[in-house]
């Protein structure tokens, strides 16, 4: 949240240099306030453990959030019941003529496949491309900021020799960036996919910053200069035993998969897993939520996104 101080105090200059948002108790005085309007668009098959996962991380701040759940319509859901999604969720369509605070677009077991090949990829690549007009921010986890990198930028992906799995240590690449505000120096991310993006493609889209990755895992957050799409390649709302629960899960299906990297403690799978991630977690998500979204969108979100938005420095 940003913090409203005398509009002559001199912390604030100190403050303004390490980017650290204050505001003038003249601006303060001004500011109309709503609840935020954001959405889940959950291409996950264990749906119900990702809303839990994302609202548990969306929930801790003191805006209001109302939460609108979306999915795939092009997708005959397996693994979720149709009465769920009946009760709880909204498709493209329902929502296609308002206007959204902010976006989260979660991963999908698909990573293997061309785009392309996705039964959904038509509908995913509409929304995409209403979201530069209609959303104020996007967070793209996993297989969706490997999707929308793709969409927007052309930026490919390819297959590793092994799955990069487990806990990995990242660091910040851009100091004083908003969207890491308060993050130490190395944190830890779960990373878990077959596939990765490089720095050499993203540097070559002018639009796009690399923000955090790690010497092990590779690129961790990419955003466009404008904060208006945010790339996430890890899993930083999982929970503790999500890894386990793969790991298990790809064992017992004989396939091939190592101890997942820095978890178990002694490395020993048969001990319980330490979460050692979840403050940055929430640390990113309300940074997104303050800086990107919150600070960013128009009060009448009828208002025209684009114009409205202000050339942000990340
Ligand atoms: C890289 C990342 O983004 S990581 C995020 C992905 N991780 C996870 O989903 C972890 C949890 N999921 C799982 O472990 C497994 O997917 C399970 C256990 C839920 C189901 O696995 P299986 O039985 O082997 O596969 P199943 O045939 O049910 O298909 C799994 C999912 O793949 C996706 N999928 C498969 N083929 C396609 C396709 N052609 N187009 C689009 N989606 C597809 C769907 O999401 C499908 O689940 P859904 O229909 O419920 O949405
Ligand atoms: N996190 C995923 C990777 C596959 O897309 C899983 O293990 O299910």
């Amino acid at each position: 949240m940003p913090i409203k101080i005398p509009d002559n105090l001199p912390a604030k200059e100190i403050l303004n240099q390490e980017n650290i948002f204050t505001m003038d108790e003249s601006v303060a005085y001004h500011q109309d306030i709503r609840p935020l309007r954001i959405a889940l668009l959950n291409l996950m098959p264990t749906k119900e453990t990702t809303e839990t996962q994302l609202l548990r991380l969306i929930g801790n701040t003191p805006l209001q959030v109302e939460f609108v759940l979306l999915h795939p319509k092009t997708h005959t859901s397996k693994n979720t019941s149709l009465e769920h999604l009946d009760m709880f969720y909204k498709t493209f369509d329902d929502i296609k003529d308002e206007k959204l605070d902010g976006m989260i677009i979660t991963g999908a077991p698909v990573e293997q496949m061309e785009f392309e090949d996705v039964n959904y990829w038509e509908e995913l690549t509409q929304i995409l491309e209403w979201s530069k007009q209609n959303v104020t921010s996007t967070l793209h986890i996993c297989w969706a900021a490997q999707a929308g990198l793709y969409h927007h930028f052309g930026v490919r992906k390819y297959g590793l020799d092994k799955k990069m799995f487990g806990v990995f240590p990242h660091t910040v690449t851009v100091p004083n960036t908003k969207l890491l505000r308060g993050f130490d120096e190395v944190f830890n991310v779960p990373q878990s996919r077959h596939t990765d993006i490089t720095r050499a493609d993203i540097e070559r889209c002018p639009e796009l910053e690399i923000l955090s990755e790690s010497e092990d895992s590779g690129v961790y957050i990419v955003a466009t200069k404008d904060g208006k799409h945010i790339f996430v390649t890890g899993h930083s709302e999982y929970d503790a035993c999500s890894l386990k629960w793969e790991y298990d899960r790809d064992v017992a299906k004989g396939l091939p998969i190592d101890i997942p990297n820095n978890y178990y403690p002694n490395n020993d799978p048969s001990r319980q897993p330490y979460n050692t991630w979840r403050a940055h977690a929430n640390l990113l998500f309300s940074n997104w939520l303050n800086y990107y979204v919150y600070q960013e969108t128009p009060f009448e979100l009828t208002t025209h996104i684009n114009e409205s938005f202000a050339s942000s420095q990340l």
